[in-house]
């Protein structure tokens, strides 16, 4: 049974842990998917490379507005996919290959196999194919294994087939018409995505609105846009999945009673859940909250001595931003366990790359009341800045909370193009504590640039 000083499960934001300050412990990484996980491969970086192309194909139709007149004359899908996969399958691959053969890696065992604790800091690893199992002990674990889409239990859907983010992307061609189930980010990229390659998109969600965990101005201005590019059908429970002669379809019940949206393929985006399970933490005593995810300490500690977690284990932010900054936490922590650092989670942002594009970051509205808080609130649209004239925007909006004593900011909310861009000096002042009048008074704004959207916003701030 080999011992190790450290096993690391997943390589995701996980394979990040191990540099050059670990050359001295024996080091063994198990995988059992692609090397890279999602982000890399069906996530963050391939998604925005497919609405990247996208946001080109979309913009004959909106061209003639500046007196342009462009038409679209085809997408080439497969071309598309294969640009993309040909860029990032060769990524993965060299990382595999780094971990496995690079000198740099001496102290480093791969293991191509599925972990699963079978007792405290014991870990089984299942191999492909003929190979036995090998079960591996360790000093201390970090567990990064990630989530995997929810698939929601709805009658048929299993026979009928469908697909996730996972597998989406490898299409062999476009098909004529999608059906979505889901209302969250991945269902908002996937049907922009779509939609502008040419894709008849309908999104199918169980609650009244689109993007709800966004503030409710954003989520309203964005479902009410979506509506204009897709068949969009809130409220709806989806009663069964079934073939039909030429393709898929949903019965649905909604407001309306009941309706079938018909479609060529379904696409599962209700949500992600924690890889806790599969793995069997409780094995080796690491204890999980109620949406499954690894519980950690401000250090990223679980629950057993010397047994961290970061990313989807353990965050319900999922985000790839997060899952980087907690492995930087845990690879500090691990190699200087005297001098332990704290992971910082008070000001996370998150962009959904749609159109219109969504950023975000602090406290939504809802959320400012619900905790009490006593706030200000300003707006700022596109439409009222020198850029957004020249983009002839009409529904783009900032929205800023901040606290009325201290004109620190609470929450930033923005909709509009280049929205993820944008709100980084908001991060940033959110941050490193600096306060809306200062932030706005205190530089220069280019002009007439687009951040120019900020500076607005912070004077409309109702401050004294
Ligand atoms: C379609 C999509 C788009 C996204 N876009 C963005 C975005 O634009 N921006 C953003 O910030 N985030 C985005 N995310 C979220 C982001 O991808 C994740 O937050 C991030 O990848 C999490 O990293 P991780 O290291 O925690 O897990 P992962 O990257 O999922 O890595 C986990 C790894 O563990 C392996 N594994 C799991 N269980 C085991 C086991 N038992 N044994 C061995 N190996 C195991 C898996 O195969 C995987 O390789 C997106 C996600 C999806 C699905
Ligand atoms: N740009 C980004 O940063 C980015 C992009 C994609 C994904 N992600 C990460 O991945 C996570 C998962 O994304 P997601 O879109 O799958 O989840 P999500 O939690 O954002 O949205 C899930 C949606 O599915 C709906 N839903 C759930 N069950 C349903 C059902 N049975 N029928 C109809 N609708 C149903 C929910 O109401 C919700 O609207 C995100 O939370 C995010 O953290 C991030």
């Amino acid at each position: 049974m080999p011992h190790y000083d450290l096993v690391i499960v997943g390589t995701g934001s996980g394979n990040s842990v191990p540099g050059p300050e670990f050359a001295d412990r024996k080091i063994a990484i198990v995988e059992k998917g692609v090397f890279g996980g999602t982000c890399l491969n069906v996530g963050c970086i391939p998604t925005k490379m497919f609405v990247y192309a996208a946001d080109v194909a979309a913009t004959p139709a909106h061209s003639a507005r500046y007196g342009v007149d462009e038409r679209l004359d085809g997408v080439r899908w497969p071309d598309i996919r294969d640009r993309i996969f040909g860029r990032i399958d060769p990524i993965a691959e060299g990382g595999a290959e780094y971990r496995t053969n690079h000198e740099d890696n001496r102290n480093v065992d791969v293991y191509r196999g599925e972990g699963r604790f079978t007792g405290l800091r014991q870990l089984r690893v299942q191999f492909p194919g003929e190979r036995p199992d090998e079960v591996l002990t360790a000093d201390r674990f970090v567990l990064a294994a990630g989530g995997r889409p929810v698939v929601p239990e709805v009658p048929g859907l299993a026979e009928t087939g469908f697909h996730t983010s996972d597998t989406v992307m490898r299409l062999d061609e476009l098909p004529a018409r999608i059906v979505i189930i889901g209302g969250g980010y991945i269902a908002a990229e996937f049907a922009h995505v779509f939609a502008s390659f040419g894709v008849a998109v309908t999104v199918v969600n169980r609650s009244g609105a689109l993007l709800r965990q966004e503030d409710e101005d954003i989520s309203a201005r964005f479902t009410e846009l979506a509506a204009e590019r897709f068949d969009v059908r809130l409220e709806r429970k989806t009663l069964r999945a079934r073939r039909t002669a030429k393709g898929v379809a949903l019965d649905l019940e909604g407001p309306r009673g009941a309706e079938t949206v018909e479609a060529d393929l379904i696409l599962v985006a209700a949500g992600r859940r924690p890889n806790s399970d599969l793995l069997d933490v409780a094995a080796t005593g690491v204890v999980t909250d109620e949406t499954g995810h690894v519980v950690v300490d401000d250090y990223q500690e679980t629950s057993v001595e010397g047994i961290y977690a970061l990313g989807d284990l353990s965050s319900p932010l999922e985000l790839k931003h997060v899952a980087n900054h907690e492995a930087r936490v845990v690879q500090h922590n691990l190699l200087h366990p005297d001098a332990r650092i704290k992971a910082d989670h008070r000001f996370v942002p998150h962009a959904v790359f749609t159109a219109p594009q969504v950023a975000s970051v602090g406290l939504t509205e809802r959320e400012a009341v619900r905790r009490g808080l006593s706030y200000v609130v300003s707006k700022q649209d596109y439409a009222g800045i020198a850029y957004g004239w020249a983009m002839e925007d009409t529904t783009g909006f900032a929205k800023l909370l901040a606290d009325p004593a201290t004109g620190q900011l609470l929450g930033a909310h923005l909709i509009g193009p280049q929205a993820s861009t944008v709100i980084q000096p908001l991060i940033q002042a959110m941050s490193f504590g600096l306060d809306a009048r200062s932030m706005a008074r205190g530089q220069y704004w280019i002009h007439p640039a687009m951040p120019e959207l900020i500076e607005n916003a912070l004077l409309n701030l109702p401050l004294d």
